[in-house]
């Protein structure tokens, strides 16, 4: 078959099972966007506030170097890179911590060189794309097993049986890297990261499970100024390795691997995609440098403290309504309706029809994406909520209405009656 033969029949095969992949409609983002922003991973609305991108202009403007970095950052090693690397070390009170262009590059950075032939990677189910390509990239490939997602009982019993078949993992020659996200950028649930921790160090005395913990969507916006989960629960210690993201909360883009010194070092001797690409720009550095101003002036509390006070508001108005709905219709996952559910800035609304719900909203200015297979596994079609800092209560409010009115809309006539007190 030729080459575009080949490709052709592949992306028809996607067409077919309405799977296929388009970028959406061109969209003005940003203060001028048109719409309420319930898609965007930009949480704490920076990147469409204006007071954010006066301080940044200023910030750009007294700054002597705005452009390209010239290189990798082994070639060229810019003041300004290594300033700002020494203050995220010093804000996230880390040992070491080494810029990377993306979350993605990181991961891959990190997954396809630290572990070992050795050594075996246990990653949670739902773990992010990046983890996935590190891991199979690296000498541990075939030493890759998940987990049930959040699940420590799975995760004990996976480590039991590998420790059944491996002797060098309990005697602590070879070790055990956990792969989990602090919170999740589909499902809006939270690694239960205190119980890794605890079973980790009642399994694997010698310190040879090493825990690492992608924060990319937790960055900004939980633990004391927005330095994530796990300084949230004082973990800080007892994990690896740390990544956070400056490409959501922090409406920049690149990222930063919170780790040993030593792990630092390997990471630049090894990590193909630090090593092989020009460092960020000195546009991007001065950006995320007016982000971590903003963390540590206490704005960023402030904007998240709104923002998770949002997710009170959207339950509180949903909550009632959803039980009575069809599952299919629209459905929320359990673990969110529970009274203890800690506040999240991503709401999965589990639909059959995440497409046309999704553009439904939209027609109405609450801008929204579905979310379908293979992006999620099959059967857990969603519209992915997101809420942000620069969303109202009034919006939340008319968020929920419309949803209600939507869920009105797929149902027989006379189970309509059941939410018809909604106010829509
Ligand atoms: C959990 C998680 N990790 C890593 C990444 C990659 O980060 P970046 O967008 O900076 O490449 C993403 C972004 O999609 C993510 O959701």
């Amino acid at each position: 078959m030729s080459l575009n033969a080949r490709l052709q029949a592949s992306l028809d095969s996607r067409r077919k099972r309405n799977i296929l992949r388009r970028l959406p409609e061109p969209t003005t983002v940003g203060p001028n966007s048109t719409g309420s922003d319930f898609y965007t991973n930009d949480y704490l609305s920076l990147a469409s506030s204006k007071s954010y991108h006066e301080r940044l202009l200023k910030k750009l403007q007294s700054s002597h170097a705005v452009a390209g970095s010239g290189g990798s950052r082994l070639l060229v090693n810019s003041t300004a890179h290594a300033t700002l690397e020494a203050r995220l070390a010093t804000f996230f009170q880390a040992p070491a911590a080494l810029l990377f262009n993306s979350g993605f590059d990181a991961n891959v950075g990190f997954f396809a060189c630290i572990p070992g032939e050795h050594d075996f990677v246990l990653y949670d189910e739902a773990i992010h794309a990046s983890v996935y390509d590190g891991m199979r990239a690296s000498r541990a490939r075939d030493s890759l097993y998940s987990f049930k997602h959040n699940s420590v009982e799975s995760l004990d019993r996976r480590l039991s049986d590998l420790m059944r078949s491996d002797p060098r993992i309990l005697d602590g020659t070879c070790s055990v890297f956990i792969a989990v996200e602090s919170l999740y950028s589909m499902d809006g649930d939270f690694a239960p990261l205190l119980d890794i921790v605890q079973l980790l160090e009642t399994s694997l005395p010698h310190g040879n499970g090493h825990l690492i913990v992608d924060e990319a969507h937790a960055t900004g916006i939980y633990g004391p100024e927005g330095r994530g989960l796990v300084a949230m629960l004082g973990l800080e210690k007892k994990v690896t390795t740390r990544l956070h993201t400056f490409g959501k909360a922090l409406a920049c883009t690149g990222a930063v691997l919170l780790t040993s010194p030593l792990i630092y070092s390997y990471l630049l001797n090894y990590a193909r995609p630090l090593i092989y690409t020009t460092a960020l720009n000195h546009a991007c550095i001065t950006a995320i440098d007016t982000s971590l101003d903003i963390l540590t002036d206490g704005t960023a509390t402030q904007l998240s403290t709104h923002l998770l006070n949002l997710f009170d508001t959207f339950l509180t108005k949903l909550a009632p309504f959803i039980k009575k709905l069809p599952p299919d219709v629209i459905h929320l996952p359990q673990n969110i309706l529970v009274p203890s559910a800690r506040a999240s800035p991503i709401i999965p609304v589990m639909t059959s029809k995440a497409r046309p719900l999704s553009a439904y909203l939209n027609e109405r200015g609450f801008l929204t994406r579905p979310i379908v297979w293979p992006t999620v596994p099959k059967g857990a079609d969603r519209v992915r909520i997101c809420l942000h800092a620069g969303n109202t209560v009034e919006e939340i409010d008319s968020l929920v209405g419309a949803l209600l009115a939507w869920a009105q809309t797929q149902m027989q006539p006379r189970a309509r009656g059941l939410i018809a007190d909604a106010k829509l």
